[in-house]
C-alpha cells in the first residue's frame, strides 16, 4: 500500500492511501489521537484518543466498493433516513465521493473540512445541494454537517449521523437518559412506547423523541461515551441482534456483540428554504466510569 503524506509537523501526520476499488482513506496520527476517514461517503471510520480503545466500531467485513455503504464508523444518512419509497435505505451521501478541502494540524487538534455537491444525484431527491463536513479530532471529537440548498425552491430532508460506538458488549452497556422517553419501535412497529432498558442487546431499532445529552455507560471497559447533538431532534438506537446480523454479509461473525449505534437523527422531514443552509452537529467525549457504587 503506498501512502502519500499530506501534512506533517511536530504534532502529527496526515497521510492518504488507496484501498480496494479506488477508495481513498485519510489516516491521521496526532499526539492526542489516531483517526481515519474514507473520502468515499465522507465517512469517519475510526477515532482513538490516546490511552483509549477505539471509540467507533468498524466491521472487518466492510465492503469498500462504489454503490455499497461502508459498515461502521459514522455513515452520513442523508437526504433521507431509513427506507424511502423504492430508494435504498439512508440516502446517497454515504455512497458518493467527497473531497478534502482543508486540513489543520495544531498542537491540540486535527481539523479536516471535506465536501460534496451535486444535482440530480437520485431521482428520489433531484435537488441541487452542497454538503460540508468539518471534523475536529482530539481528546474529544466534534462533527459538523452543513447542508446547503443550492436551489431556489425549498427542499426537505431527514438525516442521521449514524455512529457505531465500540463497546465491550451491548450486554454491559446502558444509556440511562433514554429510559422512560417516548420512542417509536421499528421492531414491533408500535409507536409512542416507553420503557427502561437495562442493556443494549439487540434486536433494538428505536426512534427516541428526545435531544438530551446521552451517556453510553460500558461497565465492561469501565468507560462512558458522552454524545451531544445540535439540530437533531431524535436519537436512534440500533443493534441488529444475532439473527439479523448473521443475515448481513458485511458484519463479521458476532460483530453485533461489539457495537451499539446511537444516531443523532432527524427522522421527521425538515425544510431548508431556497439558498439557505442548516448545520447539524455532534460531539463525543470519553471518560472513565466513576467507581462510586451506590450502597
Ligand atoms: O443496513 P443499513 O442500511 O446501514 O441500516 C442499518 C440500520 O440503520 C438504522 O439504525 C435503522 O434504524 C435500522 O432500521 C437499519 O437496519
Amino acid at each position: 500500500m503506498s501512502y502519500i503524506t499530506l501534512l506533517t509537523n511536530d504534532f502529527g501526520k496526515i497521510s492518504q492511501y488507496q484501498k480496494a476499488n479506488g477508495i481513498d482513506i485519510l489516516e491521521i496520527k496526532h499526539r492526542l489521537c489516531a483517526a481515519s476517514i474514507s473520502l468515499y461517503g465522507g465517512q469517519v471510520l475510526n477515532w482513538q484518543p490516546v490511552d483509549q480503545l477505539p471509540v467507533f466500531w468498524l466491521s472487518d467485513r466492510s465492503i469498500y466498493q462504489p454503490g455499497k455503504a461502508i459498515r461502521g464508523g459514522i455513515p452520513i444518512c442523508w437526504p433521507w433516513f431509513g427506507a424511502y419509497k423504492d430508494a435504498g435505505n439512508h440516502g446517497f451521501a454515504r455512497q458518493i465521493q467527497w473531497h478534502l478541502d482543508d486540513i489543520k494540524l495544531t498542537e491540540n487538534e486535527v481539523v479536516l473540512v471535506f465536501s460534496t455537491a451535486g444535482e440530480n444525484v437520485s431521482p428520489f431527491w433531484p435537488h441541487a445541494f452542497k454538503l460540508v463536513q468539518k471534523i475536529s479530532f482530539s481528546t474529544d471529537f466534534t462533527q459538523q454537517l452543513t447542508i446547503e440548498n443550492l436551489s431556489v425552491q425549498s427542499v426537505k430532508f431527514t438525516s442521521a449521523l449514524h455512529s457505531y460506538f465500540n463497546v465491550s458488549s451491548p450486554k454491559n452497556t446502558s444509556i440511562q437518559a433514554l429510559n422512560n422517553v417516548l420512542f417509536d419501535d421499528k421492531v414491533s412497529l408500535l409507536n409512542d412506547q416507553k420503557d427502561t432498558l437495562t442493556n443494549c442487546v439487540g434486536p433494538l431499532d428505536r426512534i427516541y423523541h428526545n435531544q438530551s445529552v446521552q451517556q453510553i455507560k460500558d461497565i465492561g471497559w469501565q468507560r462512558t461515551i458522552e454524545v451531544k447533538s445540535t439540530q437533531c431532534e431524535q436519537w436512534v438506537l440500533w443493534n441488529p441482534g444475532r439473527k439479523i446480523a448473521e443475515s448481513m454479509t458485511d458484519i463479521h461473525k458476532e460483530g453485533e456483540n461489539e457495537f451499539v449505534c446511537l444516531e443523532a437523527a432527524n427522522t421527521k422531514w425538515l425544510t431548508i428554504a431556497g439558498h439557505e443552509s442548516i448545520t447539524l452537529e455532534q460531539t463525543v467525549s470519553v471518560s472513565a466510569n466513576s467507581n462510586v457504587t451506590p450502597r
